[in-house]
């Protein structure tokens, strides 16, 4: 099936979901359509057909067979936080979202797992583990709303994958309804299982197209002790990864992030945050780690002073309580939601680490050069090589027209990416955003046989059909 919308009369779809949920939980209300049919890019228009909120796994099945059986197709949403479109339903399709399956249970001390509906919460998740006096670590400044179903479909990353990794290294199990509607559970909570493929791996990522996450088995850890962050005001993105070098060697980093002057300025303006200290520097590295005694905190003193001395670093400041952790962090968590008022053009590119100062320097001659009157934003999370550049859109120009000239500059991005052997999407997924790009990071074999992983599990194309690739 094509991404175009079902050939089947609307009534008989939204009579057979009614059938499946029951009136209450079908929607078509236009303000429920244009909420539930979008994500955080807001560039298409939301045009589904109806909004489905299942309660069980059996339900979810059942909505599936009956798109196999009426043709039409299936958005799944969590909590509409992608940056890609992968949520975006804007031809017909009925959306499956998961905010009623929200249920934690299971949790098992020995093996600290617990299992989750796809629509519990990242926050709700983190607070569950600390109930416990464990931790779930994948973090971002979605976590209010992003839920776990949609964290997994796009393997989610954020501010702790150098120390933690991304989604994927915490999902010990799944549950899963395949575009065929049948129901798989994948590895049921088992450490060690090399019975044959991991298709679990399959799932995790795949943002929809194979099938639903409908629940999972989510894998904690020991709550990390006094974590501690520094900001550090740096020159240039040389003195960045010097710096990244020099405390990466000696002390073990639990995130090294970093954002630009312009970024903090916006921020500083918009939240009423102070500024980390007085001395503007033209980028700052927030790097953070687990005071586990006197010594680490001596030890990053010196690391510190150190990188004073060597002309890496020109101001820093330390965070000395919970409260002053929170809002070093805030400065570079907020930039994302903070310059959203621009309606900024995104990229989510990354390279291995190593490469990152010839990467960087190259796409930052690209983008000066050719976006001489956009302001440009610079921050990301630079310990996992992965940089995010976001292109402000001036009041003057509407919304295509910026979007077509920073997509034309996107392509001679992508060619450094591709030179640099890097991603396309270091984490936010390629849903429709980023489809036209996936050949700069992916050969037309590993395409193709994408496509054929897809054919597999969802041969009539009715799960999120035009994410990803075409
Ligand atoms: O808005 C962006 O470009 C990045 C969002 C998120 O991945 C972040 O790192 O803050
Ligand atoms: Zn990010």
């Amino acid at each position: 099936m094509s991404s175009a919308a079902s050939q089947t009369p609307r009534d008989e779809i939204i009579e057979g979901l009614n059938a499946i949920l029951g009136e209450g939980r079908v929607r078509v209300d236009e303000d429920s359509l244009q909420t539930f049919g979008r994500d955080w890019t807001k560039a298409w228009q939301p045009a589904p057909l109806a909004i489905a909120l299942p309660k069980s796994v059996d339900e979810v099945q059942a909505v599936v067979k009956l798109a196999n059986q009426l043709n039409f197709a299936i958005v799944p949403s969590g909590g509409r936080t992608g940056l890609s479109g992968g949520a975006v339903a804007a031809n017909g399709e009925v959306v499956v979202a998961f905010d009623l399956m929200n249920q934690i249970r299971d949790f098992d001390p020995i093996d600290r797992t617990a299992v989750c509906g796809a629509g519990v919460i990242t926050e709700q998740l983190q607070h569950f583990a600390e109930e416990q006096g464990l931790f779930y670590p994948v973090d971002f400044a979605s976590a209010g709303s992003s839920q776990i179903g949609g964290n997994i479909a796009t393997n989610a990353g954020g501010i702790k994958v150098l120390r933690w990794g991304m989604t994927r290294d915490w999902v010990a199990g799944l549950t899963v309804v395949t575009g065929s509607g049948e129901v798989l559970e994948l590895n049921r909570g088992l450490l060690k299982n090399n019975a044959g493929y991991d298709l679990r791996q399959l799932f995790i990522g795949a943002e929809g197209t194979l099938g639903l996450i409908v629940e999972a088995t989510m894998q904690f850890t020991r709550p990390p002790k006094d974590l501690t962050a520094l900001v550090l005001g740096v020159e240039n993105f040389d003195g960045i990864m010097n710096l990244f070098n020099r405390f990466q060697s000696q002390m073990d980093l639990t995130a090294f992030e970093f954002f630009s002057e312009k970024a903090l300025q916006k921020v500083v303006a918009h939240s009423g945050l102070p500024r980390p200290f007085e001395e503007p520097c033209p980028y700052y590295a927030l790097l953070e780690f687990e005071r586990l005694n006197d010594e680490v905190e001596a030890q990053a003193m010196t690391l510190f002073e150190d990188c004073v001395e060597e002309g890496w670093v020109l101001d820093g400041v330390m965070s000395h309580s919970l409260e002053q952790l929170k809002n070093l962090w805030r400065l570079r968590e907020d930039i994302s939601e903070t310059i959203s008022q621009w309606t900024p053009y995104k990229n989510d590119i990354s390279t291995v680490i190593s490469k990152v100062p010839g990467f960087l320097s190259d796409v930052e001659s690209l983008v000066n050069a050719s976006y001489p009157d956009f302001e440009i934003i610079w921050f990301g999370h630079i310990g996992d090589g992965n940089l995010h550049l976001n292109i402000l859109k001036p009041d003057s120009l509407d919304k295509e027209t910026f979007f077509a000239q920073c997509g034309e500059v996107s392509k001679g991005v992508f060619d450094i990416v591709q030179r640099y052997g890097g991603s396309v999407s270091a984490e936010h997924g390629v849903g429709l955003l980023k489809k036209d790009y996936l050949g700069y990071s992916r050969s037309a074999q590993e395409v193709a046989l994408m496509k054929q992983v897809k054919q597999v599990f969802d041969p009539n194309g009715v799960m999120n059909p035009g994410k990803i690739f075409d």
